[in-house]
């Protein structure tokens, strides 16, 4: 508790701090970085800001955000207050103080609603003067998927839903992706996109390719989609049931010079993006643009105004192929340095092999202009060695212009009172729909209807990186107690064909659906009392968010983005009324895991309100794509200060 009171106070602080110097300087709170606090520090600040939130406590009239703000305020409160304790001062890397590290004098006076009332308050102002001050971009994101066009997984539905918010927030965005078509129902997906009748010649791969544009303007975006041959094939964006594409580099290598073309040749809406725009760069499919904006385009005064963002969702994939390959790359000679990738002798293959490898990530992580990744916690993860991927040292090199921000969630989309998926529909205030979402899934999967039975379930990527072997291990012990689980995922054939078997060993608990459907991972997200997911490492995971959403409660391991956003469960807090919206287990081992769910299983059965409490905290949680749009503008404005990469 005292922990996250102090946590609370900090974040306050901060944002006082910087409303107060924004409104005497002039300067936007998007621009901490470069604020002088000198002068504030020499004041009493703390005294400033334990006096305020007392002065509301004691009922007085006066506003908080002007007892903060006004130092002349301060002298009108009456009350005595006790001095707290400064700890610290945050710095960022400039070394200028982005917050301080206090502990109350008075314990009492920090009532934790007060705080977040205060916090609040200078939240509005913050969007007030955000409103107000707010600079717009053009931005242009780059994508291997965007949903609902194309989706293997979360990247789909961050690059489907954040360009969305932006627009809204007054930004021009266009989202480049490749026009898959998989002679399936899902190219109905591009049903209304249009040829934008603009064809190019591409110089890579040993000659000129020609690609089309197609294009549709959709909830204040321009959706571009690269066209060629090779985007028109079965399977999965990636691959199909034989693996991974062999021609992937080709593929992406296409996307990325595409990329680059677009805003100068596409009069969208009648003009060009032109040359100002700030590249948003989503792993390494993408990777190709930060290279090619510094490699062929800046040494020739095209883009000089332009930035590249790297965007990480995963650094396990990093498009990694033969040296022989850079000449296909269509960069110049010189930059190979900027993709030469070694591996370490142990994993080379035989005497021969010299481990040379070009490496699109490392290439992107070199050349752009800043990195972001899609959490705090993994964006902290990459920088060692354990969650590095053999980049974590060229990453910690790049730390100053490193940042991490948690994704947001399409709320319109992912809402239980009015998801178009699931047959009856709940909220915080109602949570009587989710018992009936429960039973129509139970019934859906041929299980006994038991709206009692604690129903856990599990919906992703079959893969190394979402703990299913975990999973696997601890299913025998799991289905000796009375539950149902129900798995929704596609990927690894191993983990398909266990899915499968275990449907006929546990015919009344288990359900293993392989494949990939939208529809009905909303309805387990729905129907489900819990959420399991034991990821090995995780960016940041949008089931957790979506889950909890639902009111669904999460059960995870705690790493990266599952860590900072699953408060762990604490029966005890707020005077028996408990806190957290969650589990978060470690370390990842079977009976950790397990441990955690049969925790979580017998508060389901045997503590109804407690759980129920647990729900509703759940639900209130503001995952919004807001938050952390505000918080992407930040980091496009510290781009923009800083001038571009040149080798
Ligand atoms: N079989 C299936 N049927 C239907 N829907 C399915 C499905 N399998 C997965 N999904 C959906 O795909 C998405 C998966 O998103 P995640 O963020 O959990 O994982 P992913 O590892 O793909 O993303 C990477 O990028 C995202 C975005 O930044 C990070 O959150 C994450 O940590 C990182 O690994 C969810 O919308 C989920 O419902």
């Amino acid at each position: 508790m005292a922990s996250i009171q102090l946590t609370r106070i900090l974040l306050s602080c901060k944002l006082s701090t910087n409303i107060a110097l924004s409104s005497r300087t002039c300067c936007s709170f998007r621009r901490t970085r470069q604020l002088d606090f000198g002068p504030l520090l020499k004041r009493n600040f703390q005294n400033r800001k334990l006096t305020a939130i007392r002065s509301e406590k004691s009922g007085n009239e006066g506003s908080i955000s002007s007892a903060i703000e006004g130092e002349e305020n301060s002298g009108s409160i009456s009350s005595p207050v006790k001095p707290g304790l400064m700890l610290g001062i945050d710095r960022d890397d400039s070394g200028s103080v982005i917050g301080l590290n206090l502990i109350p004098g008075d314990n009492e006076a920090i009532d934790t609603e007060v705080v977040s009332t205060v916090t609040k308050v200078k939240d509005e102002e913050i969007k007030k003067e955000k409103i107000e001050t707010r600079v717009t971009y053009n931005i242009v994101f780059v994508t291997a998927e965007a949903a609902p066009y194309s989706k293997t997984g979360g990247l789909g539905d961050v690059c489907g839903s954040l360009p969305i918010e932006l627009a809204s927030r007054g930004h021009r965005v266009m989202v480049v992706s490749p026009r898959y078509l998989n002679g399936t129902s899902a190219d109905e997906n591009f049903a209304r996109v249009f040829d934008a009748n603009r064809r190019i010649k591409l110089q890579c791969f040993g000659g000129e390719q020609e690609i089309a544009f197609f294009h549709e303007y959709r909830e204040g975006v321009d959706w571009v989609f690269v066209d060629h041959p090779s985007y028109h094939r079965p399977g999965n964006p990636y691959g199909d049931s034989h693996g991974a594409f062999g021609d992937n580099q080709f593929r992406y290598t296409l996307l990325c010079h595409a990329a680059c073309e677009a805003p100068l040749v596409l009069p969208l809406g009648g003009y060009t993006y032109g040359e100002k725009c700030l590249f948003l760069v989503n792993d390494w499919h993408a990777g190709l643009v930060s290279v090619l904006l510094a490699a062929k385009y800046r040494p020739f005064g095209v883009y000089k105004d332009a930035r590249s963002i790297l965007v990480i969702h995963n650094l396990a994939h990093q498009g990694v192929e033969p040296a022989a390959t850079f000449k296909n790359l269509g960069l110049p000679s010189n930059w190979y340095g900027a993709l030469e990738w070694v591996f370490p002798t142990w994993a080379r293959t035989h005497a021969l092999d010299t481990g040379e490898a070009v490496n699109i990530l490392k290439g992107a992580i070199v050349t752009s202009d800043r990195i972001l990744t899609v959490s705090k916690g993994y964006a902290w993860e990459i920088t060692t060695v354990e969650g590095g991927y053999g980049l974590n040292q060229l990453l910690s090199s790049r730390r100053s212009v490193l940042t991490g921000i948690t994704n947001g969630i399409h709320i319109a989309e992912w809402d239980p009172s009015s998801d178009e998926h699931i047959a009856f529909h709940y909220s915080a205030a109602s949570l009587s729909g989710k018992v009936q979402c429960k039973t129509a899934l139970q019934q859906e999967l041929g299980f006994p209807i038991k709206p009692d039975c604690p129903l856990i379930g599990f919906i992703g990527r079959l893969d190394y990186q979402k703990g299913i072997d975990l999973i696997h291990w601890a299913i025998p012990e799991l289905m000796e107690d009375d539950v149902q689980f129900v798995m929704l995922g596609s990927g690894d054939p191993l983990y398909e064909d266990w899915m499968r078997s275990a449907e006929t060993t546990y015919r009344d608990k288990f359900r293993g659906w392989v494949g990939f459907s939208v529809p009905i991972s909303h309805r387990i997200t729905a129907g489900c009392d819990i959420l399991l997911m034991p990821s090995r490492f995780e960016p940041c995971g949008l089931n957790q968010l979506y889950a909890m959403r639902y009111g669904t409660v999460p059960v995870v391991h705690a790493t990266g983005g599952l860590r900072d956003t699953v408060e762990n469960f604490n029966p005890y807090a707020g005077e028996g009324r408990g806190e957290g919206t969650g589990w978060a287990f470690s370390p990842l081992t079977k009976d950790c895991m397990l441990n955690a769910l049969k925790t979580a299983i017998r508060t389901y059965r045997d503590h109804k309100s407690t759980w129920e409490g647990l729900m509703r905290r759940c639900m209130q949680k503001d995952f919004t794509w807001e938050n952390a749009a505000i918080q992407y503008e930040q980091v496009f404005e510290w781009a923009l200060i800083d001038p571009p990469y040149i080798m």
